[in-house]
């Protein structure tokens, strides 16, 4: 950890029509950290992981990344940061390798070899299948592929062991840990398996109907929740005590 702030967002709003979804939204995540975001269906997670790569605009706040105002320096930041939002979408009929050739190229053609990310991920075997025949779980792995391609700062990943077999959440953390303390990169993740968040990050932020409630050190929620992180999740949720 350097002790630079890698991503931070100041009293973020967006309003959808009528309905405010994000409401004075403020979080802070250190460089080479990884954030676990946790928050019910519906709270607002993807909706700030849109503003944070630039698919929305907020209707109020700022968001800097690595001490930018994203908005001044928009290109710059985005090529730092690599996501996985939702469902990836690929060229189907074309292999995993030529997507990744693809990105790069659109990238800049700056980042890590091809065969290197396709290990990282574990598709190293299947790298020249079209990717039409893959299964869920490697369409995931493909697309933490294309996030990583261009050597980014900062990942963004939603729900990104979504249709993992337990041995692909295995080594996707093994991979998330080794990128954050190796590489020293910057990770943002959301997801339901809080066990997995429990496994993985350095700090959480809970959002609570588009609000964040609270940012913790997880070392402190396992000093004060012996059970689990799900416990001191389901205790925020029903309004009690914040750490
Ligand atoms: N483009 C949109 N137009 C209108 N409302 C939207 C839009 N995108 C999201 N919302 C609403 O914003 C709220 C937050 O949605 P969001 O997808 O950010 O939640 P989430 O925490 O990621 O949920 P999940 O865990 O189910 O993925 C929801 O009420 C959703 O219906």
């Amino acid at each position: 950890m350097s002790g630079k702030i890698a991503i931070q967002t100041t009293r973020l709003v967006k309003r959808f029509g009528e309905n405010e979804v994000i409401k004075d939204c403020s979080m802070c995540i250190e460089e080479g950290t990884i954030y676990g975001f946790l928050g019910v269906n519906g709270a607002g997670k993807t909706t700030v992981f849109k503003l944070l790569i630039g698919l929305l605009t907020p209707d109020s706040g700022s968001v800097e990344i690595l001490e930018h105002n994203m908005f001044q320096n928009r290109d710059k930041m985005l090529s730092q940061i690599g996501s996985l939002i939702e469902t990836p979408t690929f060229y189907e009929h074309l292999s995993a390798r030529k997507n990744l050739e693809i990105h790069l190229a659109y990238m800049g053609n700056y980042g890590y070899e091809i065969d290197k990310v396709l290990q990282m991920v574990g598709l190293s075997d299947v790298g020249e299948k079209a990717v039409v025949k893959f299964s869920l779980g490697m369409r995931q792995r493909l697309g933490i592929a294309r996030a990583l391609i261009h050597q980014p700062k900062i990942l963004i990943l939603d729900e990104p062991i979504n249709g993992l077999d337990p041995m692909g959440i295995k080594a996707m953390r093994e991979l998330f840990l080794s990128l954050a303390k190796e590489y020293g990169i910057t990770i943002l993740l959301s997801s339901h398996i809080l066990s997995e968040i429990e496994h993985v990050a350095d700090k959480i932020g809970v959002i609570v109907d588009g609000k964040i409630v609270c940012e913790t050190d997880l070392a402190q929620v396992k000093a004060e929740y012996k059970n689990s992180l799900e416990d001191y999740f389901f205790t925020i949720m029903s309004g009690g005590k914040q750490l």
